[in-house]
């Protein structure tokens, strides 16, 4: 695990000294948008049209902010317009890497991952170094890729998944809208509880180096699982009678909860399955058309137990837990 001074790849684990011992997640740096007719969007540059055959997607199956712009693929039918290159699940002291030649030490092929079809190269920060020769930053997935102006228009999925929700409606003919302007308002208030305490709350957790960054994180988590148990006790989605983006972008926590963040970010007060209301909601997101195929639990055990070698030195990934994100939901019962 590493980042870019200045073009230059170092190979570093988070800072955590000056923070207490909190980890403090970087802001992405790629912010276009691609619209439907190439306008700027709500940051970055203009001049991102919404064409086939242009934007390539970088994603890691085990990463739950790459997870969003698969899914929001899927559900837009974005399939053939924009093809998707998978990187490896093990994430070492070169960053991500791509399957094929010039894999690190301790990597190894994971079925599933994918060659980088557009440059061939090794690895993803190669690829950020072709948009910006002298990047300074993380070297984070997803990256969307711009094939024409040869650079990535964003590495933000939840720009990414705006973008996905209504920039190629032209072209797909789909309008289902995961944003609709009536639901903004309840969306925002959601993402703003469940991005800090949820998404972000479970590597605030792992990933503290001290006690109490440690514990703040885990109540953090817990006692918003609570509200949103409560809250899905009566509602079927969160805002209200649909499912929105909200729920996507709390779905790819939830999903690698019980196998990942329990254990290995040690968020183990309870697990999702213990939550009656929300593990059959996880169940029923589940089992819209399109998303399971994007759910690769392989993918997410071999990343976190055996990249992040600080918390498991030893790289042994568990077997288990069994899951049933197969089993009936029963979540018509619920009043909307
Ligand atoms: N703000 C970004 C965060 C993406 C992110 O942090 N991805 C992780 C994988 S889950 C990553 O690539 N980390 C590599 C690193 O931090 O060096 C987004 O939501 O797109």
């Amino acid at each position: 695990m590493g980042l870019l001074q200045a073009g230059k790849w170092v190979d570093k684990w988070y800072d955590t000294a000056k923070t207490d011992g909190k980890f403090v997640r970087e802001n992405a740096q790629f912010r276009n948008w691609v619209t439907a007719d190439g306008s700027a969007g709500a940051t970055g540059n203009a001049g991102f049209k919404a064409e086939a055959d242009r934007y390539h997607l970088y994603v890691s199956l085990a990463c739950p902010w790459a997870h969003r712009t698969l899914i929001f693929r899927e559900l837009k039918g974005l399939q053939h317009l924009i093809p998707v290159t998978v990187v490896e699940p093990h994430m070492l002291q070169n960053g991500w890497e791509f399957a094929g030649a010039g894999q690190s030490a301790n990597a190894h092929h994971i079925a599933g991952a994918d060659a980088d079809p557009l440059f061939q190269k090794d690895f993803l920060y190669q690829l950020y170094l072709e948009a910006d020769h002298n990047y300074s930053g993380r070297v984070t997935v997803p990256v969307l890729w711009d094939k024409q102006q040869q650079t990535i228009v964003s590495n933000e999925s939840a720009d990414i998944i705006r973008m996905f929700n209504s920039a190629f409606n032209d072209l797909t003919g789909n309008t289902v809208d995961y944003y609709p302007a009536h639901l903004q308002a309840e969306i925002e208030r959601w993402n703003t509880l469940i991005y800090p305490n949820i998404n972000n709350g479970v590597y605030r957790a792992g990933f503290a180096t001290q006690q109490a960054a440690y514990e703040q994180a885990f109540d953090d988590v817990f006692a918003t699982l609570d509200t949103l148990e409560q809250h899905l006790s009566n509602q079927r989605y969160l805002a209200k009678e649909q499912i929105t983006e909200a729920d996507w972008r709390l779905f790819t926590t939830l999903i690698r909860f019980d196998a990942v963040y329990f254990g290995h970010f040690k968020t183990n007060l309870r697990r999702i399955s213990d939550y009656p209301a929300i593990s059959a909601y996880v169940r029923e997101l589940y089992q819209q058309p399109g998303i399971a195929g994007t759910v690769n639990i392989e993918h997410i055990k071999q990343h976190y137990y055996y990249s992040h070698d600080s918390i498991n030195p030893t790289r042994v990934v568990p077997k288990g837990p069994a899951l049933a994100f197969d089993a009936p939901h029963q979540r018509e019962r619920v009043s909307k």
